[in-house]
Formats: C-alpha cells, structure tokens, sequence
C-alpha cells in the first residue's frame, strides 16, 4: 500500500507540478523562461456576441431588413431573395439562415447594451486578467461605431476603460495601480504606432519575457479616463480611412488599443505585481474590390487587409477544429494581425468577438460570412491566467513552489491516514479496491497519452502532407518563373510569381518548423506512455490479485493499441487513396498524350510491368473515400490536364480532376475546417501547370494537324459539351445556383468571341465566294500562316474542289495562292475559341469558387489568378482573329471587282453583330475619310453603296 501511495506521490508531483510552475508542463513551450508565474486557471470558451447595426438613410431607400433577433442570442437572417415560392422553401432552397451565439443584439440596442453583458472581461484586468475585445464584420458593418462610438453613444473602447478607472478608484485595498496605454495600427502590413505623430515602421519581436511585442511602440502612463479618451482621439485622427463606395469613413487599417493595468501588492514574502492587458480592437473591413469601386492604392489595401483578415480567419478556422479534432496547425504567422492578436485569439486571455452586421439585405453574403465565423469563433478555447509577476520572481517563483508542495503534502498525509485507516479496517478487500482505482487512474491516463499521440501524428501527418504539396508547388512556379522570364517584358507576372514563390517558402518553412516541434511533442508523448507501462507493471507486480489485475490491465492496454491499429489503419487508407488518385492522374495524362489503354497496356507488358486498369482507379476513387477517421479532403499533386485533346471517356477524368479540386475548396469551405491557407496554392498550381500553358496548346495544335481535325474538335459540340460538363459541376459545387456570381467579364469574353467568330466565317465566305486570283495572295497565305492560325490542307481551289481534304465545308477557306490556291482550315480560330469556351466555362468555375473562397477572403488567388488564364488564352484567340481579319482585308482590300453575293457577305456580317459600319466607301483611298486607320480598314462591294466595316471590333 505504501508503494502504492508513494506512486501516487509521485504522479501527482510529476503532473501537478509541471502545471503549476511552467517546469515542464504545457504552459512552459508559451510562457517558457518568462518571469511570470500563473496561480489561477481558467479554460474558457471566445465569447461571441452579435450586433446588428440599424439601416442608414440611404439603405432604407434601396433595401430591405432580412435580419430577426428572436431573442437574445438567436437570430435568423431571411432569404433575400423574395421571389422565391413556397415550393422552394419548403424544398429547403432558402437561404434563410438561423444562427445561435452567447448574445445578439437587435438593431435598436446601444453599445452601452452590449458592454453591460460583456464587462465581467474588463473586470478581470485590474486582477491580472488579460482580456482582448475585438469587433469582426464586414465593411460598413458597424465596427468602428461599436469599438469608438459616438458621443451620444460611447464605444466599447470608451466604456472599457471608464470602468477600468472606476473599479481602481473603487479598490478598497492598499494596492497601487498603473496604468499605461498604447494605439497601433496595422495598415497594409506594416505597424504605426498612433500615438506618434509621424511614427515610422514597427517591428514585431518575439520577446522571451512578455512573448510577441510591438518594439519601439510608445506607451503612455495615464491617470484618468479622459487621458485615454483624449489618445483615442489623437490615435483615431491618425488612422487611415478612406471614402469607399461601402463606407464613407471607412477604417482601411487594423488599430488595437492595449490598456495595461499594474497592480502592485503586497503578501507576506514578497512584494507582488498583478498585470492584466485589455485589447481593444478594431478591424478594417473585408471588402470586395468590385464594391467599393476602388483602384490603385485603395486596391492594394484591399488585398493588404484582406490578406490579414484571411490570416484571422485561417486561425478562427485552425482553432474551431483544434477544438473539436485535436491538434491543428494554427497559422498566427501569415500577418502582423494574428500574430499581434495571438493571445487574443487562443491563448492567455478572455476573448469577446463583436460580430457586427448589416440588416440589408443586400449585405447578406457578407452578414452570412460574419456569421459564420462568428459560429466558429464560438469553438475556439482560451486558457486563461492571472499574469504574477515580482520584485524578483525567481524568489517568488520558489516560494511559491514550496507554498504549494507544502499543501500538497499535507494534503497526501492526510490521505496517507486515511487508507492507512481504512487498511486497518478492511484490508483484505480494501487493497483490491484501491489497486483497482490505482489501475484505472493509470489506465485512464494511458488512454489519454495515446489520445495526445494520435492526434499529434495525424498533425504531423497533415502538415508533411501540406509540405510535399508545397515543395512540387515550388517546383511549378521555378519553372514558370523560367519560362516566363524568357517571354515577359515588364516582368508582372513574374513579380507575382516570386511573391507566391515567397509566400510557399515560408508556409514550407513554417510547416517544417511546427512538424518539427510536433515530433519533439511525440517524443515527450512517447517518454510519458513509457513511464505509465512501467508504472502498470509495477502496481501489478506488488498486489497478490496478481493474475487478474494482470488481465485487466493487458485488456485495457489491448484496447488502446487497438484504437492505435486503428488510427494506423486510417493513415494507410488515406496513402492508399492518395496514390490511386495519383494513378488515375498519371492515366490521365499517359491518356492526355494521345495513347489510348491497350497501347499503354502493351507498352508496360513489354516493359514487364504490370498496371493497374485505368477502370479501376475510377472505380477504385468511389470506393477507397478517404477515411472518416482523417477527414481530410485529399487533393493529389499529380495532376494532369488533357485539357480538350481526349476521347470522351477521358473527358470524364478531366473534369473530375476539377471537380476534385472544386469540391475540396468547396467542401472546406462549407464542412470542413482545415488550416486553409495552407493549401489555397493548389489554384495557382492548377494555372501554372505547364501543360496548360500556351506550348501545351500548341501540343494539341499538331495532334490535329496530325489528320484528324473535326473529329476532335467539332466547333459547336466542344465548346457545348464541356458547357455541359461544368453546368452539371457547377450545379453539384454550388447549391445556391447561378444567380450567385455576375459574370460581366465573362459576357464580354463571351460577346468578343463571336465577334471574331462572325469574322472568319465572314472570311470564309469573302474568300470562298471569289473567283480569281489576288495578287498578294502569297503575302497573305505567309501572314496567315506567320500569324500561327492554322494549318493548310489541301490544293484545292474552289469549295467543290475542297471536298476531298477532309476539311467540312462550313470550315473550308480557299485562298488563290499563286496558281495552287490552298483551302485552309479555319478550325484553328474555331479551335482557339474553343479553349477560350473552354476556359470561360473554367472562369465560370473559378467565379462559383471565388464566390465560396471569398468567404474566406481569397481575393488574391481567385480574383486575379484566372483572369491570368482567360487573358492569356484570349490574347491567343485575338492574335488568331487577327490574323484571318488582316488578311480578310488583304484579300478584300485588294479586290478591284464587285463580287455578286456581297450582299449576304454584309448582312452576314451583321448579322453575327461583329462590328461597326462607318462609311460607303469603295476603294481604300475613298475610305480615308471615315476615320477607320487604313490598317483596319475592309471595303465590302455593297450593292452600288459600298461599305467600310472597322475590324477593329475582333
Ligand atoms: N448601431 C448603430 N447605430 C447607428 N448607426 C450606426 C450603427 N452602427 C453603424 N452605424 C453607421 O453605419 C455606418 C458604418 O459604420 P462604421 O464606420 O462603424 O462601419 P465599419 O464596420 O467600421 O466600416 P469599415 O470597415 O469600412 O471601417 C456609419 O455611418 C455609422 O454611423
């Protein structure tokens, strides 16, 4: 019984003490080496509270309130969309939303109505406390009004410190206070201190005594409340805002207003100082650059601040699932935000989230995202202490301990009496009982170790999977900078490369950095379960219930292993569900490069190898769903793109491909809640994939050179059939339908399309319809091809002549070049609007998931990153549509006779609605006064009133 109570000492000591003093124990990786010491613990929840903002005088005019509070923490947004039937709702097709928080606040509440039900935070402060109050909506939304208020209305940052000095005034002890406060801002990533008058740029530093601090930052001793109010005033002068189209005093930078509260007292060994820090924040607003219709600068602190509020949300997301899955990544170190804020978010401190709101209902995409990390924000677990600091701490720190073992001891001799009693007493069955106990403490702890050790290897697991995608990303991007450096003049693109390439080696950095203190965590974890063996084993070994306990505990210990091999298991599962998606990729591509299975097949039995059927990775990919148990949404690095060169079987792996990619953005964004700013490279990845380069279009270029055009390129079916692809993706991505994005570029894309359709096929017409020879047809022929257009087919000169080329009629274009007059293949531009069909139907895609991304503020990579695509792949299409209209003219230009159908040849043209008349015109040189450069201009032999058409439309 002795060993058994002199074991319980001992993990007790080993347990407790490490808690407590920050020797060895979980507090000591945050606050290691730091002269603070923690004698009150509290684990809490972020407390999250909602406020609705009334609807401003202009809103009132234009929009309608879609936001109900039913009570005070319940609210329902209403579907903004009033058409809608009762059908539809009860089919569940409204997006009326119901939302649960800790406090919701209608539009007539006061701030003073929120403080009242938030204040018990800033009551902790003067006690040691750190608390952190930070308001989060989108622009317009309310935060400035909530955090700085109005005279009438003073803000929570006012009323804050109000209370601050009323609770010291009100202090019946002998303790003295001191108060200082500081004002930051953090404007497109860089830190000003506010209450400087030109404060230049501040760094962060990671201190080993107060953790992360703002260094040079200026912070002011005050006396009063009105001190405070007078540097909120000043600070608040200084702080940049902007005229937005969404706000007219819009906040377009981060200001966080510290107040520190030292309470100096005094105990019977030391001298003691309590020091309590309130954050007082308020946050720029999440902006669509589109909204507030601004360019240059205010463009780029968009991007700036949404770059660190994706950062917050990217923790808000870590720090949901931490909770609720083990271990995450969290990434504080994407912005001088979270890192400011780090202790705010999920460390020492209580944490109010304002979420504010607008009731308009044109707002209600943004409402809903404020939501829905207000949702989240309600996982995330704080670990609060009270920070002790003295006049030597080490002393203190010391004392302390011996306070606490003191009590410690009492506490385990008086339990030492009372089994000894109890011994005395029963001691035959008293013995078994307490063995017993004994086994199940140990065994539950057991559990736990291996609890910890699961879920540290899935974040090692995770984090190493994110790197491997992160280094073959690398790899793509050198390769892009390469080849872009070799074609770029003004070196754009390549910047922004590099800065991806940036911002890869430091996630890859930081990853690295965290898997390696994950890996010393398992060590520790490992040392731990050792221990416990040991101590099992022991226990066992000193009982004369020998055989049973043995059992028992073989049994328990079975267990856990069992939930090991499980875990096990699950990672395997998930490595073989990663390399089917890799096979199946790899088929795409072998398949991509023209090789149909046998030939693939017949090439690997030769080789003596045998692979997988490319059915069965399909089929496979249904079966082996990545398990439950790592409930990640997998996206395979191997990727390869057949783009619009496959057999239609083929096309099915495509697009799965993107659905693949889609649906993992997608499902993350809506289920699930990785780190997501972790794998947010796989869009540009997808871009700078090679094979979707220009030369990879070329590729295909010769394929269908190669003799088999039409088949594979059909000009209407194409396009339509990879419309019809991504209809049905888009319909499975996004169940909020169409009317969720506004393509107006892609209208234009659309509309600039068949402008240059309607050209070639007016070319084609001009050219087919002629019956002589043109005298620069060589020129012409040589322009055509030099323009990279197309291919040339056969010598035929008339269209009947044609028919044997293999060319359909409707894309036969015959040129009178020399005496071999040549048919070309218009296809080429038809093809080329084929990609750019193509890729409109991808910036469809990429427009659905830049809506869902901009929920998580990816504005960066969705908004830019494929209008990238479209541009280049349009730039080719312009080039192309150029080439057929310079030479259009050539032809037409040249001509000396009318041709007789003329007529259809304009009223075709029009008809296609490509372009401008501007003048009855027959020769070039009567054309000069239209105003069209004669580089651009096309005489057509209207009737007796010939016309000049600007091709400057294609
Ligand atoms: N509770 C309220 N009562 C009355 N008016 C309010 C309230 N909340 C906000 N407003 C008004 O709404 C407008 C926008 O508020 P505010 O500037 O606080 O938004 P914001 O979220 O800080 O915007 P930004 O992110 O652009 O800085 C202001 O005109 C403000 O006076």
């Amino acid at each position: 019984m002795l060993d058994f109570l002199r074991l319980l000492v001992r993990v007790t000591i080993e347990r407790f003490i490490p808690r407590c003093f920050g020797v060895d124990g979980e507090e000591n990786g945050e606050y290691g080496g730091r002269r603070l010491s923690f004698s009150w613990f509290s684990d809490g929840y972020v407390v999250v509270a909602v406020k609705c903002r009334p609807l401003t005088e202009a809103e009132r005019q234009r929009s309608r309130h879609i936001i109900q509070v039913t009570d005070d923490q319940n609210l329902v947004i209403l579907d903004p969309d009033l058409s809608k039937d009762y059908l539809e709702r009860i089919q569940n097709r409204s997006k009326e939303r119901r939302y649960s928080f800790d406090h919701v606040f209608a539009s007539g509440c006061t701030n003073a109505d929120v403080y009242r039900n938030i204040s018990s935070t800033i009551v902790g402060v003067i006690q040691g406390l750190n608390a952190t109050v930070f308001a989060y909506g989108s622009t317009g939304s309310g935060k400035t009004y909530t955090m700085v208020g109005t005279r009438k209305d003073p803000g929570l940052m006012v009323l804050s410190f109000h209370t601050i000095f009323d609770l010291i005034k009100n202090d019946e002890s002998s303790d003295i206070f001191e108060v200082s406060c500081s004002y930051l801002e953090v404007y497109n990533e860089v830190i000003y201190d506010l209450l400087e008058k030109s404060s230049g740029h501040l760094e962060l530093r990671e201190d080993p005594e107060h953790g992360i601090v703002v260094a040079g930052l200026r912070r002011i001793k005050v006396q009063s409340a009105d001190k405070i109010l007078e540097l909120l005033n000043v600070g608040n002068s200084r702080r940049k805002t902007e005229t937005t189209e969404a706000n007219a005093t819009s906040s377009r930078s981060h200001a966080v207003l510290e107040i520190t509260v030292k309470r100096k007292q005094k105990n019977q060994y030391k001298s003691q100082i309590l020091c309590g820090k309130l954050a007082l924040v308020d946050l720029a607003g999440s902006e669509r650059a589109s909204e507030t219709q601004s360019g240059g600068q205010k463009l780029r602190d968009g991007a700036n601040i949404n770059r660190s509020l994706l950062a917050l949300a990217n923790c808000i997301n870590a720090l949901g699932k931490q909770q609720k899955k083990g271990l995450a990544y969290v990434p504080y170190r994407n912005s001088k935000l979270t890192r400011i804020l780090k202790d705010g978010l999920s460390g020492n401190s209580q944490t109010v989230m304002v979420a504010t709101i607008s009731p308009a209902d044109d707002q209600y995409h943004h409402t809903v995202n404020t939501l829905k990390y207000a949702d989240r924000a309600k996982e995330i677990k704080t670990h609060v202490h009270k920070n002790i600091g003295t006049v030597d701490t080490h002393v203190a720190d010391y004392q302390r301990m011996i306070e606490n073992l003191q009590v410690e001891v009492c506490r385990l001799r008086k339990e030492l009496a009372e089994k000894e009693s109890q011994l005395t007493t029963k001691p035959a069955e008293k013995a078994a009982d307490d063995e017993l106990s004994w086994l199940n403490i140990l065994s539950r702890e057991t559990s736990e170790n291996v609890q910890e050790r699961i879920n540290l290897q899935k974040a090692l697991f995770e984090l190493e999977e994110t790197n491997i995608r992160n280094r073959i990303e690398l790899q793509h991007l050198d390769d892009a900078i390469a080849k872009q450096e070799a074609v770029e003049k003004d070196g754009t693109v390549v910047q922004a490369l590099r800065s991806r390439r940036q911002v890869i080696l430091d996630n890859i950095r930081d990853n690295d950095e965290a898997g390696a203190g994950y890996k010393k965590d398992i060590e520790i974890n490992e040392k731990h379960r050792r221990q416990l063996q040991n101590m099992i084993e022991e226990a066992i070994s000193n009982n004369a219930n020998r055989t049973y306990l043995h059992i028992l505990s073989q049994y328990r210990l079975l267990g856990m292993a069992n939930t090991e091999l499980q875990f096990e298991m699950a990672m395997r599962d998930q490595v073989i569900h990663n390399q089917r998606e890799a096979l199946r990729n790899l088929w795409n591509m072998l398949l991509g490069l023209g090789l149909d299975q046998k030939q693939i097949m017949d090439l690997a039995a030769r080789q003596g190898t045998v692979i997988e059927d490319c059915t069965t990775p399909y089929a496979n990919s249904v079966v082996t769903k990545p398990s439950p148990l790592l409930s990640h949404h997998r996206f395979s690095p191997l990727v390869a793109y057949p783009g619009l060169n496959v057999q239609p079987h083929i096309s099915t792996c495509f697009f799965q491909h993107h659905q693949g990619f889609s649906s993992m953005a997608y499902l993350r964004g809506q289920h699930d809640t990785p780190t997501v700013c972790r794998q947010e490279h796989l869009s540009s990845y997808y871009l700078l994939s090679p094979s979707y380069s220009q030369a990879g279009l070329s590729g295909m270029d010769n394929s269908w050179a190669g003799g088999r055009p039409g088949a594979r390129f059909h000009t209407e079916s194409l396009p339509q059939e990879a419309c019809s692809f991504y209809s049905a993706m888009r319909a499975a991505l996004c169940p909020c339908g169409k009317e969720q994005f506004t393509p107006t570029s892609c209208e234009d894309y659309g509309q600039q399309l068949k402008e240059s359709w309607a050209v070639s096929a007016n070319s084609q017409n001009s050219w087919e319809d002629r019956s002589v020879a043109v005298n620069n047809s060589r020129r012409l022929h040589e322009e055509f091809m030099r323009h990279g257009g197309t291919n040339c087919s056969g010598y035929q000169y008339s269209s009947a002549e044609t028919k044997g080329t293999g060319i359909p009629e409707s894309r036969r274009l015959c040129s009178p070049y020399g005496t071999a007059p040549r048919a070309f293949d218009l296809s080429g531009s038809a093809f080329i609007c084929g990609v750019v069909e193509h890729d409109l139907n991808s910036y469809h895609v990429y427009r659905q998931l830049f809506v869902k991304m901009q929920e998580f503020w990816f504005l960066m990579v969705c908004d830019c990153m494929p209008k990238f695509l479209i541009t280049s792949n349009f730039n080719l299409l312009k080039q192309e549509s150029w080439a057929v209209s310079a030479n259009s003219q050539n032809s037409w230009e040249d001509r000396s006779v009318a041709v007789n159908n003329s007529r259809r040849l304009h009223e075709e043209f029009m008809r296609h609605g490509g372009t401008n008349c501007s003048g009855y015109q027959y020769s070039s040189a009567e054309t000069k006064g239209t105003g069209i450069p004669e580089s651009r201009r096309l005489c057509s032999p209207y009737g007796t009133a010939p016309r000049a058409f600007d091709l400057s439309g294609s």
